[in-house]
């Protein structure tokens, strides 16, 4: 980023905009950030109030701090007793910690509640140009509203909630330009997985991505927060889109959003917050749209990734020596030979959820290919709303009437299998099609193997029991 400009003078991304505009002080080497919010689970968040404690300290704004149980709420039956001692005291911690420091939380029975990264947005709580961090790594998938959402950790919570700033060096930009248009069935996962897959899980290390191009344009704001929700996996701080006619059809008569004067203020203001057109970017990645095909990972990290129509590589093909290793090794792990068409591949689960694939939208896709279908014999579904709005939505839409009739159950919110640190999760050996985020070894279950995919491949794959393309199914 430049070090040095004056208001106006040297050209700037978006993301520079944005941390000018959040920079309370410098030291020259980091720069200390006003946090605009600040969303807490249940998770990396303990410590952070044992801390407050320890220091005798207060929650400087609890007023742009909130709460919400996501990662070990029970999904199947919401108020079941957690049964592990420590997640059933973790899983109450959060309330505790948050009504002694006077801090709002959505709590089991909420109508509000819902993975962080899905109510922020839903609520309307996150608006262009603001800072958002929580103590998740996904927290980059608000960054589709043109806000800098980054995931922070323990001590970085326990900072923002003492002081509401935090202190960060200044990251680097990259620019990814999506031309073109994506196809039929082809969604805002696929696009995500095809640049994690060409770019690497470090391929934008240090950097906060900002995507642009016509493909990025015509994308929902669901899909453009699937893009910047995995544009983690690529290592970044995080990853933004300007804000558009799109994003602020979404916030519109939200909860949280402004209202009348105030409302027209700030969508003035949200118009202006682009990268300039001469703006220089650390890095440039240029994607063709139009070429992008349902994705479909094989391996053990979100870049090892191929079209659906594919076959499992050989690692004797990469030419790089850690990468082949790295295949070998992840093959081992998937039971699966090179040369085997990904659409022969039978699956034993799938998973359709998450703050990557749990919004309405996703719903609507799943419930579309499902419609009029059976869940082939022996492949366990779960169907886990990225919120309970999400699922009070898909209710009201009649898609639980579609899901039943297919043999799925539609659960209550939560992050359930996509990191299996509640009571869900797959046997050693079980094979899923799932639109989580992550495929790292044991992230669904110990021993359980992952095929990161958009829900409709999820639930085309459900259908007929092996990885399959929604475009495949006979009409
Ligand atoms: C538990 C949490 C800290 C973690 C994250 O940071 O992303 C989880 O949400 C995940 O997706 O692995
Ligand atoms: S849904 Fe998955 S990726 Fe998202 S916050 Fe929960 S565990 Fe993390």
């Amino acid at each position: 980023m430049n070090q040095q400009h004056e208001e106006g003078a040297v050209a700037r991304t978006l993301a520079e905009k944005v941390w000018d505009a959040h920079v309370v002080r410098s030291d020259g080497a980091q720069d200390l950030l006003y946090a605009d919010l600040h969303l807490l689970h249940e998770i990396n968040t303990p410590i952070a109030f044992d801390g407050l404690r320890a220091a005798g300290r207060t929650v400087r704004r609890p007023d742009l701090t909130l709460g919400t149980e996501d990662h070990l709420v029970p999904t199947q039956d919401l108020f079941k007793r957690i049964e592990e001692p420590a997640m059933r005291r973790q899983a109450a911690l959060l309330a505790e910690n948050c009504a002694e420091f006077g801090i709002e939380v959505y709590r089991r029975g909420d109508p509000e509640r819902g993975i962080a990264h899905v109510i922020g947005p839903e609520l309307g709580l996150v608006h262009p140009g603001m800072t958002v961090v929580c103590c998740d790594s996904h927290t980059t998938t608000m960054g589709a509203f043109g806000a800098l959402a980054m995931g922070i950790g323990t001590s970085q919570v326990e900072h923002v909630l003492a002081t509401q700033t935090l202190p960060l060096t200044r990251p680097k930009t990259m620019r990814v330009t999506v031309t073109g248009r994506l196809g039929e069935g082809v969604t805002g996962k696929d696009l995500i997985l095809a640049l994690i897959a060409k770019i690497g899980t470090l391929g934008a290390q240090g950097h906060v991505v900002e995507y642009q191009g016509t493909a990025i344009e015509a994308l929902s704001m669901e899909a453009r927060m699937t893009v910047c929700n995995m544009t983690v996996e690529a290592g970044s701080r995080a990853g933004m889109i300007a804000p558009d006619d799109t994003t602020i059809a979404y916030l519109r008569d939200r909860p949280h959003a402004p209202t009348g004067a105030d409302w027209d203020a700030e969508v003035a203001h949200w118009r202006s917050l682009r990268s300039d057109d001469d703006a220089v970017f650390d890095s440039e990645v240029v994607l063709d749209g139009d070429a992008i095909r349902p994705f479909v990972t094989w391996g053990t990290n979100p870049a090892q990734g191929v079209p659906i129509d594919a076959t499992v590589p050989d690692p004797s093909s990469f030419a790089d020596p850690q990468e082949r290793a790295a295949a070998e090794k992840a093959l081992a792990y998937m039971d699966l030979s090179p040369g085997t068409p990904l659409r022969e591949v039978a699956i034993d689960a799938a998973f359709i959820g998450s703050c990557t694939n749990g919004r309405i939208e996703d719903l609507r896709a799943a419930a579309q290919v499902l419609r009029g279908r059976t869940v082939a014999p022996g492949v366990e579904v779960y169907l886990v709303p990225g919120s309970d709005k999400v699922r009070q939505q898909a209710v009201a839409e009649g898609l639980d009437e579609v899901f039943t009739a297919a043999g799925v159950q539609l659960r209550t919110s939560g992050c359930s299998l996509c990191a299996a640190v509640n009571e869900d999760r797959l046997r050693p050996g079980q094979r899923a099609a799932s639109t989580n985020n992550r495929n790292f070894e044991g992230r669904q279950g110990k021993g359980a193997r992952t095929h990161v995919v958009s829900p409709a491949v999820a639930a085309a794959s459900a259908v007929t029991g092996r990885l399959t393309a929604p475009t495949d199914l006979e009409h």
